[in-house]
């Protein structure tokens, strides 16, 4: 949003009602564009993949019973894409070259080395000004239980699809596995499996409970991998909120306490290999509506993030975790830090996985930015509305796309109706 909205602008907490006003057209499938073989209720892989074999191309079959595309990896090959997988052509360009993106050193900022702190925080500072990616390294996450992270999670993504859909994501929910996304979408689907799944810094059993629960005992080990995984996440992260004040020259606990009980969203992303991969994206362009996204990729690569009018390839480093400003983090510095545009290329021959932890505010708690902030660099000149991040999460989930653009300005706009549509209703609002 490029106008200012207001000079101090509370809002009310109480307009959430369930219009589905959805931008998608939803359930359009058309079977024999999107059957390419057809087995009800789903095809299942014939013989359990093994660790060492990356799952041959793909087929897409059709479940009758549930109306969704559902990815299974099998022997024969997919060659021809689905129309329901076509992106339109803009979003068909690659990326070329790689984003020079800093490589930050977190080393001497969690030993207390005054000098090194203000390195990072000044390159963080560069770096979120311009596009909000940076990499960071001496992170202080054991390698073990990343690679532990990587191991349980492709267990997963090969399992046979019954195993997985027993976690199936409900239509609006954000937890649980999604094929495409094609319980929501019907049309530019990304070339992807996700698990997603809560992390309450307050109630960290609730993640094992999830495996348990929806998946069974046997993922217990896996559940308890991903508490250990996220709860380093969350420490690293509030971390870099304290880094990230440092840069704005706001009180140096600011962030740091405003994300203390975060409810954060861990998301697992499996990219099957594609045949043929400039047809399709295994993500969308967007920007992540939540804060801060601690992101591990692999080496396969495929982040790719748009800086200065141009798509960078993010490359991999196998100690680095990739860091991006979110949404409502770009909120909180009214507008000052960039929410970094990216998308996830997929690959012909290899699958790809990615884990993105998305640090989230607490539901009670107000985006807004820092008074000290406003009034010292912007005039106090607010561009966005109060709101917290059930707000966001609501519209993100019924009634907008993330991967269709602008998720904040249209948010924005949309709040400020549903404040009008109530003031007009209730005298006293
Ligand atoms: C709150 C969320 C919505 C999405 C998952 C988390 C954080 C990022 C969002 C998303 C990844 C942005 C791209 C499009 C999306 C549909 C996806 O490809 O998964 C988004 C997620 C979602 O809406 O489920
Ligand atoms: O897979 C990736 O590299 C990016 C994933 C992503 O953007 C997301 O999960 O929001
Ligand atoms: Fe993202």
């Amino acid at each position: 949003m490029g106008s200012c909205i207001s000079k101090c602008m509370p809002n009310k907490h109480s307009r959430l009602e369930d219009h589905h006003v959805y931008d998608d057209d939803l359930y359009g499938f058309v079977q024999d564009k999107l059957v390419i073989s057809q087995a009800p209720p789903f095809k299942v892989p014939p013989t359990p993949l093994s660790n060492k074999i990356s799952p041959s191309p793909l087929e897409l079959s059709f479940s009758s019973k549930s109306a969704s595309t559902i990815f299974t990896a099998s022997k024969s090959s997919a060659s021809s894409i689905p129309a329901q997988f076509l992106w339109p052509a803009e979003d068909t360009v690659r990326a070329l070259d790689e984003l020079d993106e800093p490589l930050i050193d977190l080393g001497g900022f969690f030993r207390g080395d005054h000098e090194s702190t203000l390195r990072a925080a000044k390159a963080i500072r560069e770096a979120c000004l311009s596009h909000g990616f940076f990499q960071v390294v001496n992170h202080g996450i054991d390698w073990g239980l990343i690679q532990a992270a990587h191991d349980h999670i492709r267990s997963f993504f090969r399992s046979p699809i019954e195993t997985k859909l027993r976690a199936s994501q409900k239509r609006n929910g954000y937890g649980g596995y999604s094929s495409a996304h094609s319980e929501r979408f019907s049309s530019r689907l990304p070339w992807k499996e996700t698990l997603s799944f809560g992390y309450p810094a307050n109630s960290p059993e609730e993640t094992v409970e999830f495996f348990k629960s929806k998946l069974g005992m046997e993922f217990e080990q896996t559940g308890k991998v991903y508490k250990k995984y996220c709860e380093a996440m969350k420490d690293l992260a509030l971390g870099i909120m304290e880094l990230l004040a440092i840069s704005l020259g706001v009180g140096r606990l600011h962030y740091k306490e405003l994300f203390n009980d975060s409810r954060s969203i861990m998301r697992c992303n499996y990219y099957p290999p594609c045949k043929k991969p400039s047809l399709v994206l295994g993500t969308g362009p967007h920007c992540d509506p939540t804060s801060l996204t601690v992101l591990h990729q692999d080496q396969v690569g495929g982040l790719e993030v748009s800086a200065n009018g141009k798509w960078w390839k993010v490359r991999p480093h196998p100690d680095a975790l990739v860091i991006n400003i979110g949404d409502s983090f770009m909120a909180l510095t009214n507008g000052m830090y960039k929410s970094g545009l990216h998308w996830a290329v997929v690959n012909e021959s290899r699958e790809r996985m990615s884990l993105s932890f998305f640090m989230c505010p607490a539901p009670y708690k107000v985006v807004r930015p820092p008074q000290g902030l406003l009034y010292r660099d912007m005039n106090g000149e607010r561009k966005y509305p109060d709101f917290t991040w059930p707000e966001l999460l609501h519209f993100v989930k019924n009634h907008h796309r993330a991967d269709t653009g602008d998720t904040l300005g249209h948010f924005s706009r949309w709040l400020l109706s549903q404040s009008a549509v109530l003031s007009c209703q209730d005298p006293q609002a």
